[in-house]
């Protein structure tokens, strides 16, 4: 990607995610239905020459600041992609609806209709994702076997979801009048999915939750959707629009050559599929506790950590990690209360990062939504070109800014056990 203005390219899907891992996600997704694809941090500079590319990706950290900002950042999002002339908007937010009552989706999804799409329209809003076992029947939403409201969701640090009615989750959000299309309509095929939008145009209703409860659904509805100036959802629904787009032919995607060398997992995610990783790779190779109170006491952990990675990085790699059950957690943030026990962990994790890329690392995980923001801010990565998925929703980024080094942004619950051994000779 050099910056210097050449052929003109013309992206036909526009991605504003509201977090970082969840915009590598939907990234991964659209590699996976053969999309070329890049994934900027922040909002693309309009200086920022981008070649040979189906999809843009930008990723923000709007999911939990206030309404007004998360509002003015993604239509600042939209406007910059507009302005690289893209014919569709795609909201990207969690598969699990993370909001709270106020927002951010409804307020987000309001500005977004306004500003792009034509009055009466109806908007889709398409949380489900069969590959992530969320699924969405009678506007239910489920993750796995478990109404949302039930699964760990229900206990989120910054949005617990104690309702799992979608249409009712978002017209807390909206005064627009929301309705629901059922899975039956669905797979009756694309023509009565649209008829369903037009009977809800009728009656005034702006957004229309899908049930979805299979990736044929989705192929349904992207056959449908294709072309709508808005579509909203997890990152189930873009496979769908890219399949319609490429005529349902699943294509080969580009092979993205990512750098190989030292590796190195930076995890600050105490989700209950990190912690399984983190065990299940402790079994074969070294792992350093980063521990925010001791940091917090005037230990010099970060220079401890890198010590640790001087040692090991030559043989394998090597994981670092504030990773903790929930008992510990609730100590620190006892000790040092919640805010600040994050705040100490994210900087020195990501200090960290920019001390494991120093010391030769070129391939990197980052576990946690959170984390990965930290990280990638600190090392200063604003875009990378996105290459094929390690499990749904993991692909490998390789960065195209500064020293090129390959970058994996992994959602807590993503991955199997396995992911910290098994990611690294991935598609080589
Ligand atoms: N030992 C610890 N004590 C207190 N807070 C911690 C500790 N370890 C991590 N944290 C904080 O917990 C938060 C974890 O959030 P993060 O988004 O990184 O992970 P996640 O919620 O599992 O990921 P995702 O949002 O992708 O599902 C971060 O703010 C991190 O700094
Ligand atoms: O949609 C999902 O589940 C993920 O991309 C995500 O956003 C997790 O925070």
């Amino acid at each position: 990607m050099s910056k210097s203005p050449t052929k003109a390219v013309v992206p036909w899907l526009g991605v504003i995610a509201d977090d970082y891992t969840g915009a590598s996600d939907v990234a991964g997704a659209l590699v996976r239905a053969g999309m070329r694809v890049v994934q900027t941090f922040g909002i693309p500079e309009p200086s920022l020459h981008l070649h040979d590319v189906d999809c843009i990706v930008v990723s923000l950290k709007t999911r939990s600041v206030p309404a007004a900002e998360a509002v003015e950042q993604s239509l600042a999002a939209a406007r910059a992609l507009k302005s690289r002339g893209v014919q569709q908007l795609y909201f990207k937010y969690c598969s699990t609806f993370d909001s709270t009552p106020e927002g951010n989706i409804g307020p987000v999804a309001d500005a977004l209709r306004n500003e792009f799409v034509p009055d009466g329209h109806v908007t889709v809003v398409a949380p489900g994702n069969p590959a992530l076992q969320r699924t969405v029947y009678n506007g239910v939403l489920f993750a796995g076997k478990d109404l949302l409201q039930e699964s760990s969701m229900r206990n989120h640090p910054l949005t617990p979801m104690s309702d799992s009615n979608v249409p009712r989750l978002l017209q807390a959000q909206t005064r627009t009048l929301v309705g629901h299309i059922g899975y039956s309509a669905i797979e009756a095929g694309a023509a009565a999915v649209q008829a369903q939008f037009e009977a809800l145009r009728a009656s005034a209703t702006g957004y229309a939750v899908v049930d979805t409860l299979d990736d044929r659904h989705l192929a349904v509805l992207g056959a449908a959707l294709l072309g709508h100036p808005l579509v909203t959802g997890g990152s189930g629904l873009v496979v769908g629009l890219a399949l319609a787009r490429k005529s349902g032919v699943q294509a080969e995607s580009e092979r993205v050559i990512r750098p190989t060398g030292p590796a190195a997992i930076v995890a600050g995610s105490c989700s209950e599929m990190t912690r399984a990783q983190i065990e299940t790779f402790r079994q074969s190779r070294p792992c350093f506790l980063v521990d925010p109170v001791a940091i917090a006491e005037g230990q010099d952990v970060v220079a401890e950590a890198l010590d640790f990675a001087r040692q090991n990085i030559v043989d394998g790699p090597v994981l670092i990690h504030s990773t903790a059950s929930p008992e510990e957690v609730a100590r620190a943030q006892r000790q040092l209360g919640r805010a600040r026990a994050a705040e100490i962990t994210e900087e020195s994790l990501s200090t960290i990062a920019g001390g494991l890329i120093g010391l030769g690392c070129r391939q990197l995980i980052v576990a946690g939504g959170e984390t990965s923001g930290a990280v990638v801010r600190r090392l200063g990565i604003t875009t990378a070109r996105v290459g094929r998925e390690v499990a749904p929703g993991v692909p490998w980024l390789t960065t195209e800014t500064g020293d090129e080094f390959a970058i994996l942004l992994k959602s807590g619950n993503f991955g199997n056990p396995r992911l910290f051994l098994d990611a690294w000779d991935h598609d080589r």
